[in-house]
This record gives C-alpha cells, structure tokens and sequence, in this order.
C-alpha cells in the first residue's frame, strides 16, 4: 500500500473493478497532487464515475489500493468506518440535490449529518454563506431546485459540497449542460475556489475548453487504465491516436485558440516544471 504523504492526497495503486464480465479498470494506478485541479478523460464508458466513486468508497474495487488523505478507503469496512468523508465535497453529475428541500436545507444536509450540536441559527448562517461563495444571489437560499436554471442547479450543488470546509473537491462533469458562457463562469469559479480555499480538485469532463482553462494536469483513462497524465502540452508530446484525436481535433484546436486568444500562455497548460508520467 501506498505511504501516506500529505503531497499527494490520493493514492490508487493497482485498483481493479468489474460488474460481471465487465472489467472497468484493469490495474489503474493514479496520483493526485495537493493543491491542483486533475482533469479527468476518456472516452464514454472508461471509468471515469466509477473511478471517482471508489476514491469516495462508494464502490468497492476487487483487487488495488486506495488511500485518501493518508487513510485506506479500500481496507475500510463500511461507509461509517470511512471517518474522513467530511474533509472532501463532491458534485455528483446532474446536481444530486434533494428536490424537497431548498437550496439552503440542501447544504445543512451535510452539516447536520456531521455537525449534529450546531445551533440552528449558525448552520443557516453557514449555508447561506457556501451559497454565495458558489456565486448564488441570496434569494437564492429560499428556492427549491426546480425553480432554479441548471447553472444555478450546479452551484447549488457546488454549495452542498463546500458545507463542510472540504480539502477535496470532486466535480463529475460541472459544465455538462450548461451554455458556454455559464460553463466559463463555472469554470472560473472552480479555479477561484481552488485559489482562495487551497482545495485540490478532482475534475471529470469531457470539456477541452475546461482542460485548457483551468487544469494543472491531465489524467488519461483507456483500456482500464490512467494511460497518460500531464500537462496538455505533455500530453500533446506522446503519440497515443486517442490523445492526438482528442486534443488535435477540431474540437481541441477551437479550444486551444481560445485559449490563446485570451492570452493565457503562461497559464497552467503552458508552465509546468513537472515531467509527465505515464
Ligand atoms: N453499478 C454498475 N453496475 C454495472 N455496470 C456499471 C455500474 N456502474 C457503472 N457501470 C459500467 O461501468 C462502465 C464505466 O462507467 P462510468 O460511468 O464510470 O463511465 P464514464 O467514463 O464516467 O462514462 P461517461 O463519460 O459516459 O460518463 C460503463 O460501461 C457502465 O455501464
């Protein structure tokens, strides 16, 4: 099993997960950095949520390790036994939100599961302070989700996950749905929080504009396992087809003049002093 090292606060080493025949990931070793916003690609069906979900322990690999913020996710025994699970915030894809609830009941969620003795008072104070660090009006605390945009759905959402003061922030596709002004608007927030609150975020999308903007690095997903991670100019340097397809294809080339055009070379795509892994 992997040291603990506060450095890299995700550690997957050999993790094997099948459904049937199925075999999902076949030895998939991964390593998350503190502190920097990981990408995560591939193609439909690679992995990707499954990968995510057994990071959180909710999905239970047949062989490898998993450790998290220095403890074992992967020898515990059930979900309670996972006594670290108020330190990371996760945005389930689509928002996962209570629709009975409101917004701010929604963030107290969390907050009364692991902060029972909180004064009501406070917890509504704490909730409606995510919801604007989220980038929600105030108003907003008061809505049910089904009155709400789906922008401001995943803001929301966003909002529950920070309830607890997070290290960790995994995302499941933010900007899935969204317009592109409301994806870029998502995206900066992503990159704001990332700043202010230190936190290390573990990015699933399919979003190049996403890669481009925002992530230090990259992490690769096929044939079950993380095939390259990097920075994209990295990535750009190995000849693997899916990657060259990926990221050279018109999609990616609109995305990489964009970026460009916004003058953001020396951003965190251009300025890595890292070499790549594979
Ligand atoms: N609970 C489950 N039972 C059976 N098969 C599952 C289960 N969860 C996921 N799978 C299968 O595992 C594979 C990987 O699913 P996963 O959702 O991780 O893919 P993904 O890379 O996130 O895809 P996408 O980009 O389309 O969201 C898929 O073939 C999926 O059907």
């Amino acid at each position: 099993m992997a040291e603990a090292d506060p450095e890299f606060p995700i550690q997957v080493e050999g993790v094997v997960n099948r459904f049937g025949e199925h075999v999902i990931h076949d030895g998939l070793d991964l390593t998350v950095r503190r502190g920097e916003i990981l990408g995560v690609v591939g193609g439909s069906g690679t992995g990707k949520s499954v990968l995510m979900r057994s990071i959180i322990g909710l999905q239970i690999p047949e062989a490898g390790s998993i450790t998290v913020l220095g403890r074992s996710i992967t020898s515990a025994q059930d979900d309670a036994d996972i006594d670290i699970r108020s330190r990371w915030g996760v945005l389930f894809q689509g928002g996962a939100l209570f629709s009975t609830l409101t917004v701010g009941e929604n963030v107290e969620v969390p907050l009364k599961e692991f902060y029972p003795d909180i004064a009501d008072e406070l917890r509504h104070e704490i909730a409606r302070y995510k919801v604007m660090l989220s980038g929600l009006p105030d108003e907003a605390v008061a809505k049910y989700p089904s009155e709400l945009s789906g922008g401001m759905r995943k803001r929301a959402g966003l909002a529950r996950a920070l309830a607890l003061d997070p290290e960790l922030l995994f995302l499941d596709e933010p900007t899935a749905g969204l317009d592109p002004i409301g994806a870029a608007a998502f995206d900066r927030l992503t990159k704001e929080l990332q700043d202010t609150l230190g936190l290390t975020v573990f990015l699933i999308t399919h979003d190049l504009d996403t890669l481009y903007e925002i992530c230090d690095r990259v992490a690769v997903l096929a044939d079950g396992k993380v095939i390259a991670i990097g920075t994209i100019p990295e990535l750009l340097a190995t000849d693997h087809p899916w990657i060259q397809e990926y990221f050279n294809g018109p999609r990616g080339r609109a995305a990489r003049d964009s970026q460009e055009r916004a003058g953001a070379g020396s951003g965190p795509t251009g300025d890595s002093q890292q070499g790549m892994e594979t």
